[in-house]
């Protein structure tokens, strides 16, 4: 949790469903900004969750506002949640259709955007929409990432965490690629404390494959139970909200345009005030690099229909 409020701060949430709602509340209760600005098509409802989210805002110093496309276009973050969610079985690649007519007309509304905003996408298939937004928002390509393979990462460092009985915060390891079913775990640098994986446990490949398999199908499973994922995003793009409010650069997998695959893509970048400040190079192995390349093919294939 941050120990101050960033005292002028504002995040803007455009989509104030399951995660718009989940990420403001948590931005909230760990006091990442000042100011937390709802928006959503569905009037009423954006406000009905404000005034609950209002609620939740005792002793915390962070105002939530119900606000206009166009002030929201005006904050320091602009987090992008509006769309359709998938329904079980659906992929996140079946909604491109719906939510890039969505966000076409998000980006109208938000117009002018300030110049000095990231914007952050989340709303799926989020690589696809990074791309898109940063062709037509207007900003530098460094001010607008999708919230890409962080979740999955941490989704991965949970099981390694169980699996070797140490703390996820000791494992180093990254789910790369896109947030969708192509992604892959780049085994070849996972390391705990410095030490590569196969030093701590000899981790088969059947056991990495099913480990693997388990990570790019938590969200159907969720989904197929509860409807929709909301609390590890929540943690993540909040996660992602203070890196940048506070410059703390961390090295997170975040989608970015990467002009090697010619697309939005997760591989580790470094984030801070000004978006990403970097790229850190990952080394991979003949596999992965064949894995992370036919990602990217897919998503270009997705990208090239409109
Ligand atoms: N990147 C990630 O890791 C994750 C992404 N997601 C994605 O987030 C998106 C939202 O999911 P949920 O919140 O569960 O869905 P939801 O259906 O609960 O909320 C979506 C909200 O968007 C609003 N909306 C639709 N069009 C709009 C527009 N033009 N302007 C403003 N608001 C508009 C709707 O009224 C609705 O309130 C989905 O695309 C889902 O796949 C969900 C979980 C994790
Ligand atoms: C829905 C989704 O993208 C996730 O929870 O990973």
């Amino acid at each position: 949790m941050a120990t101050t409020t960033n005292s002028y701060t504002s995040v803007a949430i455009i989509g104030a469903g399951s995660v718009g709602c989940t990420i403001a509340h948590t931005l909230m209760l760990r006091r990442v900004c000042a100011e937390v600005r709802l928006v959503d098509i569905a009037e009423d409802l954006c406000k009905a969750q404000v005034q609950d989210l209002q609620d939740a805002t005792y002793l915390t110093n962070v105002r939530i506002k119900y606000a206009t496309p166009h002030e929201a276009g005006q904050s320091d973050i602009i987090v992008i949640t509006a769309g359709a969610k998938q329904r079980p079985g659906e992929t996140r690649l079946d909604l491109i259709e719906k939510n890039y007519k969505v966000l076409g007309s998000v980006l109208k509304g938000l117009q002018p955007i300030n110049p000095l905003a990231i914007i952050l996408l989340v709303a799926n298939p989020v690589d696809v929409l990074t791309h898109f937004t940063q062709q037509m928002s207007g900003l530098p390509k460094n001010q607008v990432l999708g919230s890409g393979t962080l979740l999955d990462s941490i989704r991965l460092r949970g099981l390694l965490a169980q699996r070797l009985n140490i703390s996820d915060n000791s494992i180093n390891a990254y789910v790369i690629g896109e947030h969708g079913d192509s992604q892959c775990v780049a085994w070849s640098s996972a390391t705990v404390s410095g030490a590569h994986i196969s030093l701590i446990d000899d981790i088969s490949e059947e056991e990495k494959l099913e480990i693997g398999k388990l990570v790019s199908g938590k969200a159907n499973a969720i989904i197929k139970a509860k409807g929709f994922t909301s609390y590890g995003i929540g943690a993540t793009a909040a996660n992602i909200c203070e890196a940048i409010l506070f410059d703390q650069r961390p090295v997170y997998p975040l989608s970015c345009w990467h002009d090697e695959y010619q697309c939005c893509i997760s591989l580790p970048a470094v984030v801070g005030r000004n978006g990403v400040i970097t790229q850190i190079p990952l080394p991979l192995n003949e596999k992965e690099r064949a894995q992370i390349e036919s990602s990217a093919a897919t998503l270009r294939e997705q990208i090239s229909k409109f």
